[in-house]
């Protein structure tokens, strides 16, 4: 499975704002190439703190695309993957709208009735993990069920997460004309923070694109 992270950060660093309220840090270029991105994958994947926060629908925009890949055999919309350990995922958030398949990887200590909720709302539920989900299982299940390309919209606790299993192949960051501030605003990576063998990452792009710069990065020592 190929795993990219994107997502669009302030020029200082942050996700969103300490409130997190979702602002556009992306211009319209950036949100089109967000677009393809998407198109261009099996399954987009946030944590349940996105769900919350952004209430995202994870689909394609671009009737062209969705056709494009109904010509190629494949459903108008990839898969939408939500982690959420212990289900917090509203029934009525648009991830379960039904315009794609969506999978809710949950942990053991998900309570058994929110699982049945969530199945009825025509979630797949996938349990791995004590307390929380553990990431490398289900991502393997996840390519069992035929994802190979997934792609990782955030937030920054899943993508600590993501970085912290060594799961991600590649990273795209649009670096976004705005200071947002704030201490305890998301960033890219948040989570527990590394102290020793940090992710290295090498630079395989550097482009202006609307009024910021997209960078992207290749991890080093990726496991398959
Ligand atoms: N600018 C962008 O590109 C962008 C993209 C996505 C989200 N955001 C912003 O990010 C914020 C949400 O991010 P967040 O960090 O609060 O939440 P998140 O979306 O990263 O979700 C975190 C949740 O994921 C679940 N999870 C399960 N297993 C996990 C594991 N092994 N490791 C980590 N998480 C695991 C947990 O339930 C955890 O609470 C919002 O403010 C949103 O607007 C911005
Ligand atoms: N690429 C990008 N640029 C931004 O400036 C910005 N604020 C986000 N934020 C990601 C966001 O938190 C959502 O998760 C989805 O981008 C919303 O997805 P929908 O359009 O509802 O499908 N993402």
């Amino acid at each position: 499975m190929h795993v990219v992270v994107n997502a669009a950060m302030s020029a200082d660093g942050k996700l969103s704002t300490r409130r997190r309220e979702q602002i556009p840090i992306s211009g319209p270029d950036d949100f089109d190439r967000v677009d393809q991105l998407r198109a261009d994958s099996d399954a987009v994947m946030v944590g349940v703190g996105t769900v919350l926060a952004d209430d995202p629908s994870l689909t394609v925009d671009d009737p062209d695309r969705r056709e494009a890949r109904t010509e190629r055999g494949d459903p108008a919309n990839p898969a939408r993957v939500v982690a959420d350990s212990r289900i917090r995922t509203p029934p009525d958030a648009r991830v379960l709208d039904g315009s794609a398949e969506t999978y809710l990887l949950v942990s053991e200590a998900a309570p058994t009735d929110f699982i049945e909720e969530m199945e009825a709302a025509g979630a797949y539920v996938i349990a791995a993990g004590e307390d929380r989900v553990d990431l490398t299982t289900v991502l393997a299940k996840l390519e069992g069920e035929g994802v190979d390309q997934l792609m990782v919209e955030g937030g920054g606790e899943l993508i600590f997460g993501l970085f912290e299993e060594g799961l991600v192949d590649e990273l795209s960051v649009f670096v976004g004309p705005k200071i947002l501030g704030g201490r305890d605003a998301p960033t890219l990576a948040d989570g527990d923070g590394f102290v020793e063998d940090f992710p290295a990452l090498d630079l395989t792009g550097v482009e202006r694109l609307d009024d910021g710069v997209l960078l992207t990065w290749s991890v080093d020592g990726r496991t398959e």
